[in-house]
C-alpha cells in the first residue's frame, strides 16, 4: 500500500436546510486531523470520500480517479468508525477476511495475510472468537486488522478511538502511527482531542458551519499563530 492524494473540488451536499461546500486538497501520504464543533460537518466530510453521500455538485478525487459517484466498494479507500465495525455473528478471523473477499472465499495466501493482520495488532489466539467476546479496543484491532488486509492507499477514520480511555486511545494512536510508517496511506481522522490530533496529524482540517474554515500544517494550527476560531474552539 502507498498513499493516494485526496481531493474535494467545490463538493456541495445538504441534509434538508443544512447546506456544505467543501473544497480541500490532501497530500499523499500525509495525516489530516478533522476538527471542529458538533453538527459542523465532519463526518459528513468523510463520508462523502467513502461514497456513503453524493455531493449535489463537484468533485471527489482520490488519486487518479474521478469518484464523484463511485460507489463505497470500488473506492481505493477504508473507512473506520467509532463502533459497529464488525459483524457480530462472525468471528475474528472472517471479519479481517472480508478486507480480502466479501464471500470470504479465501485463498492460503489470504489466510496467510489475515494472519499476519492479526498478529501486526497483537490479536493472535483470538482468530475464533465472535466481537462480542472481545473488549472496545480489542474490536478497533479488528478493524484495523482489516485495513491491512484490504490494503487501499486512503483509509478515513470517524473517531473510531472516542469511546477507549486515554491510555488505551495514546496505544491505539501509536498503532496507527506505525502502521501509516509501514503503509504510507493517507489519512483522514476526525478527533475532538487536540492530543490526538497533535500527536499524529501533519495537517488539521478545522470545520465550521458545513465548511472548511481552515487548513494549515498542524504545527501551525497548534502555535500562537493559528486562527482566531480554532484556538477558541481548542481552548487555547
Ligand atoms: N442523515 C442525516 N440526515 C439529516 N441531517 C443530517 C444527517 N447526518 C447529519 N446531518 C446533519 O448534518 C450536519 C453535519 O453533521 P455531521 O454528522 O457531519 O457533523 P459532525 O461534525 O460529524 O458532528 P459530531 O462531531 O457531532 O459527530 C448536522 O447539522 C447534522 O444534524
Amino acid at each position: 500500500m502507498s498513499g493516494a492524494a485526496v481531493r474535494l473540488d467545490d463538493v456541495t451536499f445538504s441534509y434538508g436546510d443544512t447546506s456544505m461546500t467543501f473544497d480541500l486538497a490532501v497530500g499523499t501520504g500525509s495525516i489530516v486531523a478533522v476538527m471542529g464543533p458538533s453538527g459542523s460537518g465532519k463526518s459528513t466530510l468523510l463520508n462523502l470520500v467513502a461514497g456513503f453521500e453524493t455531493p449535489a455538485s463537484g468533485h471527489v478525487l482520490i488519486g487518479d480517479l474521478d469518484a464523484t459517484t463511485m460507489p463505497p466498494a470500488r473506492r481505493p479507500v477504508s473507512m473506520i468508525f467509532q463502533e459497529n465495525n464488525l459483524f457480530a455473528h462472525l468471528d475474528v478471523a472472517s471479519n479481517v477476511g472480508l478486507g480480502r473477499s466479501a464471500s470470504l472465499r479465501l485463498s492460503p495466501r489470504d489466510r496467510e495475510d489475515v494472519a499476519a493482520a492479526l498478529a501486526r495488532t497483537g490479536l493472535t489466539g483470538k482468530e475464533r472468537r465472535l466481537p462480542a467476546e472481545l473488549s472496545g479496543g480489542e474490536r478497533q484491532r479488528v478493524a484495523l486488522s482489516r485495513v491491512l488486509v484490504r490494503d487501499r492507499p486512503v483509509l478515513l477514520l470517524d473517531e473510531p478511538f472516542a469511546s477507549l480511555g486515554p491510555a488505551l486511545r495514546r496505544e491505539m494512536l501509536e498503532l496507527v502511527r506505525e502502521l501509516h510508517a509501514e503503509r504510507g496511506m493517507t489519512i483522514m481522522m476526525v478527533t475532538h482531542h487536540p492530543d490526538d490530533a497533535e500527536a499524529l496529524a501533519d495537517q488539521v482540517a478545522f470545520i465550521e458551519d458545513g465548511r472548511i474554515a481552515a487548513y494549515a500544517a498542524a504545527e501551525k494550527m497548534f502555535s500562537d499563530n493559528a486562527p482566531a476560531a480554532f484556538r477558541a474552539y481548542i481552548g487555547a
